[in-house]
C-alpha cells in the first residue's frame, strides 16, 4: 500500500476513534453532573472523574500506532482504550463491545512494543501512527515477517521523536517505547527494582510510563497512590507534563527535602556534613536517643478526690514514643480508678459505721445518686469503675500530670536538641568523630536538606499524636499531606544521589517495598561515596533487589558520547557508557579563552545556538553569578542543577572547572551528555 493510501486509511480510523473519545467524554460529562443527584457514592465519582480527565487529555496521539496479525487481526494502539459502542450506538454491524482502541498498556498492545522479526509473537506487521492536531501526518511501517531486520522498534518514528526540537519539557515516548524499555515498564512490582543506566538511556521516560502502566493494571496501587521522588523542583516540572498526558492523576511528586509536609529546608549545607548525616548509622543513633526520653518505670503517687493513691506503671517496649505514652496513659487511667475503688472497698470493711460520711468523701463525679443508700453494699460496679475511669481521663490535673512525666514531643524540638548538644551527640552517637561531632553540633539552627531524612526518622520513632488525617477529594491530595501515608508503589528518579538515610525515608512509605529506582551511579555527585549500586542500598536493601539495565542512549549524539569515555573513566565507573543510537552530524566544538574574554565569549555563543536551538549553560558554581549576568534568557546551571534535563544544544563553560570539584569528573559526565544536537565547550586558559 502507497503511503498516501495509510494515511488516508488511519485518517479515517482516527476520526472515528476520536468522534467516540468525544461522545464518550461527553456522557461522561453528563453523569458527573447527574452524579450529585444521583446520589453516587465518591468511590464512583472519582472513577468518572478521572476517566473523564483521561479522555480529555488523550487528544494529539490518541492513536499511535497499529498490529496487523498474521491471522488477519488488526488492533489500533492509543493512549486510551476504546470500545466500538463508546459513547453511544455503535456503527451498524458493530459489536457495542468490540475494542476499537487498545490501551497500551492493557496485554494486547505488548507485542506493539516488544515484537520483533526473529520473535513476531505472530504479528505480521508494526505500523506507527504520526498525528498532529487531528490529523495523521505521517505512517511508518515494520514488516516482522523477516523481510526487514531492524535493532530498534519503530525507528522510523523512534528517530523522529528523537531527532525533533527539545521544548525544555519531556514529551512522552508512548509510542516509541523500545523492548529493554518496555521489559522494565511491565515488570513485576513485589520487590525493589533499581535500573542502571548511562544518560539519555530513558530511565525518566521508563519510571514515568511505569507509573502510568502500574496504575492502569493494579487497582489497589491507583487506590493508595503512587510517589514520585525527583532530584529537583526544576525537574519536577519538567516531567510534570507526562505524567498527566499518560493518563494518571493518583501521583504525588515530591523531592527528598519536600517528603516531609510541614519541614522546609531553609539552608543549604557543607558536603561534609551532608556526608556525615546521610550515613545509617543514625537510625540507631536516633532509636538510642528517642528510647532515651521513654520515662522509666516507677511507682507514681497520684492524687485524686485529696487522697493519695499509688500506681505502678511499666511502659511498654517496642512501641513509637507517643504509641507507647498513649498506652500508659490509658494505664494510669485504669489503675488510678482501681486504685479509687479498691481504697473504697477498704474504707467500708473497715469502718462499720458513719458509711454516708465516707461515700459522700468521694464527691458527686463519683457517685451516682440513685445508688447511695442502704440498698446496696457499697462497693463500686464494674460499670462505676468505668465511669470513674472516664472522669480520671478527662481530668485537667491529670492530663497535667501526665504531661510532666511523659511530655509529647515534636520531632524538631527532638532533633534540634540532639543535634546542637556535642555532649548528647558523644553519647548517643559514639560512632562519630569528635570531629564530626563538632562539625554537626556547629551547624546554624534552620534544617539542611540532610536534616528532612533524620526529622522523618525521629518523627517515626516519636509516633503520631492523633492528628487526623487530612481529608481531600483525590487520593494524591491526602497522600501529600500526610506522612505516614503508605503509598501503593514508589518511583525513584535520579536515585544515585539518594543518602542512606533518605533511602530508608523512601523506604518508610512502601513498606512492602515496591519500588521502582531508576539512576546512573555513575552520575552520582551527592557527597556520600557510593560507586555501586550494592553500596548505595546495601545498607537499607541488602541484597533483596533485583537489578535491570538500560544500554542505549537516546538523547545525546554519538558525536558527543565519543568525548566520554576519558571522563568516565576518571569518574570512577564500573560501567560501560551506553550506545548512542543516532547521529546529529555535528561535530562537538570548543574555543579557549582567558579569563577576562570568558563572559563575552559565553554571550555571543549562546546568542549563536539559540538562533538554532533551545540551550542551555552548564559552569561551575563559582562562575554561575557572573554568567547569569551576561546570559539573561537561557538557563545557566551548575552539573547538579542541570542533572536529568535536556536541551537541543549545551554550553559547558570551564570544564576543567567543573572536574575539579568533589565528584567533579561525575559533574562532568553529566554536563557533556545533556544535548541532542549540539556541543561547544569554553575553556579557560591557566
Ligand atoms: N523510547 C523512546 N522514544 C522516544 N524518545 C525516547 C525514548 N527513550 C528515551 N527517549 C528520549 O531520550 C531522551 C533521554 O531520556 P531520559 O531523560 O528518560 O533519559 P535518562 O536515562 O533519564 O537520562 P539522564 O540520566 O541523562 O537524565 C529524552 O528526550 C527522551 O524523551
Amino acid at each position: 500500500m502507497e503511503n498516501g493510501e495509510a494515511i488516508t486509511e488511519e485518517q479515517r480510523f482516527l476520526e472515528v476513534a476520536l468522534a467516540r473519545r468525544d461522545r464518550l467524554a461527553a456522557r461522561l460529562g453528563d453523569e458527573i453532573a447527574d452524579a450529585g443527584d444521583d446520589g453516587l457514592g465518591p468511590a464512583r465519582q472519582r472513577m468518572l472523574r478521572q476517566r473523564f480527565e483521561e479522555l480529555r487529555r488523550a487528544g494529539d496521539g490518541l492513536v499511535f500506532g497499529r498490529l496487523d496479525a498474521v491471522d488477519g487481526t488488526v488492533r489500533h494502539i492509543g493512549r486510551v482504550g476504546l470500545r466500538a459502542g463508546d459513547g453511544g450506538a455503535a456503527a451498524p454491524g458493530d459489536d457495542a463491545d468490540e475494542p476499537l482502541l487498545i490501551d497500551w498498556r492493557a496485554p494486547a498492545a505488548r507485542p506493539f512494543y516488544t515484537a520483533t522479526a526473529v520473535e513476531p509473537q505472530g504479528q505480521a506487521r508494526r505500523r506507527h501512527i504520526r498525528t498532529a492536531a487531528g490529523k495523521v501526518v505521517g505512517v511508518d511501517d515494520e514488516p516482522l515477517d523477516g523481510s526487514v531486520e531492524a535493532e530498534l522498534v519503530g525507528e522510523g518514528a523512534l528517530l523522529a521523536a528523537l531527532g525533533a526540537r527539545r521544548t525544555g519539557r519531556m514529551s512522552a515516548a508512548v509510542a516509541t517505547l523500545q523492548r529493554e524499555q518496555d521489559d522494565i515498564v511491565r515488570a513485576e512490582a513485589s520487590g525493589p527494582l533499581i535500573v542502571q543506566g548511562g544518560p539519555g538511556t530513558g530511565k525518566t521516560v521508563v519510571a514515568l510510563h511505569r507509573v502510568a502502566y502500574l496504575l492502569f493494571t493494579h487497582q489497589r496501587m491507583a487506590e493508595r497512590a503512587v510517589l514520585v521522588v525527583g532530584p529537583s523542583a526544576r525537574f519536577l516540572d519538567y516531567i510534570g507534563q507526562v505524567l498527566p498526558a499518560l493518563g494518571e492523576t493518583a501521583v504525588v511528586s515530591a523531592t527528598c527535602d519536600t517528603l516531609v509536609p510541614g519541614v522546609s529546608v531553609g539552608r543549604a549545607e557543607s558536603r561534609r556534613t551532608a556526608e556525615i548525616k546521610g550515613r545509617a548509622l543514625w537510625q540507631a543513633v536516633l532509636e538510642r536517643y528517642v528510647t532515651s526520653l521513654v520515662p522509666q518505670a516507677r511507682q507514681l503517687k497520684l492524687r485524686w478526690a485529696g487522697d493519695f493513691h499509688p500506681v505502678e506503671v511499666d511502659p511498654v517496649p517496642g512501641r513509637p514514643y507517643h504509641q507507647a505514652r498513649a498506652i500508659a496513659a490509658g494505664q494510669v487511667h485504669h489503675l488510678l480508678a482501681e486504685a479509687v475503688a479498691e481504697q473504697r472497698a477498704t474504707m467500708l470493711e473497715q469502718m462499720e459505721e458513719g458509711y454516708e460520711d465516707i461515700l459522700a468523701r468521694f464527691g458527686p463525679s463519683t457517685v451516682d445518686p440513685h445508688h447511695t443508700g442502704s440498698d446496696v453494699d457499697g462497693l463500686m460496679s464494674e460499670e462505676e469503675i468505668e465511669e470513674l475511669r472516664d472522669h480520671i481521663a478527662a481530668d485537667p490535673t491529670i492530663a497535667r500530670f501526665l504531661e510532666s512525666w511523659w511530655p509529647t514531643l515534636d520531632p524538631e524540638a527532638v532533633l534540634r536538641d540532639l543535634l546542637g548538644d556535642a555532649q548528647r551527640l558523644a553519647r548517643f552517637a559514639p560512632e562519630l568523630s569528635a570531629d564530626e561531632i563538632a562539625a554537626v553540633a556547629a551547624e546554624p539552627r534552620a534544617w539542611a536538606p540532610s536534616d528532612v531524612a533524620l526529622l522523618d526518622a525521629v518523627a517515626e520513632l516519636l509516633g503520631e499524636t492523633g492528628t487526623p488525617v487530612p481529608q481531600g477529594e483525590f487520593t494524591a491530595d491526602r497522600a501529600r499531606r500526610t506522612r505516614e501515608w503508605v503509598y501503593g508503589h514508589v518511583v525513584v528518579d535520579e536515585a544515585q544521589e539518594l543518602s542512606e538515610m533518605q533511602w530508608r525515608m523512601v523506604l518508610r512509605r512502601c513498606p512492602s517495598r515496591s519500588i521502582t529506582a531508576v539512576g546512573d551511579i555513575d552520575q552520582a555527585e551527592a557527597p556520600h561515596r557510593h560507586t555501586t549500586w550494592a553500596q548505595a542500598v546495601g545498607a537499607v536493601l541488602g541484597e533483596r533487589w533485583t537489578a535491570a539495565r538500560l544500554t542505549v542512549c537516546y538523547r545525546t549524539p554519538r558525536e558527543v558520547m565519543a568525548l566520554t569515555g576519558p571522563v568516565l573513566a576518571r569518574a570512577g565507573s564500573h560501567n560501560e557508557p551506553p550506545t548512542a543510537v543516532r547521529s546529529s552530524g555535528i561535530d562537538p566544538w570548543q574555543v579557549t579563552v582567558t579569563a577576562a574574554e570568558l563572559p563575552g565569549t559565553v554571550e555571543r555563543a549562546v546568542a549563536d545556538l539559540k538562533r538554532r536551538w533551545t540551550v542551555g549553560v552548564i559552569a561551575p558554581e563559582d562562575r554561575i553569578a557572573a554568567l547569569r549576568a551576561v546570559v539573561t534568557d537561557v538557563p545557566v546551571l551548575t552539573a547538579t542543577q542541570a542533572k536529568g534535563l535536556e536541551w537541543d544544544a549545551t554550553l559547558v563553560v570551564d570544564p576543567d572547572g567543573i572536574a575539579t570539584g568533589p565528584r567533579g569528573w561525575n559533574g562532568l559526565y553529566v554536563a557533556l551528555t545533556r544535548c541532542t544536537q549540539e556541543l561547544g565547550q569554553v575553556i579557560v586558559r591557566g
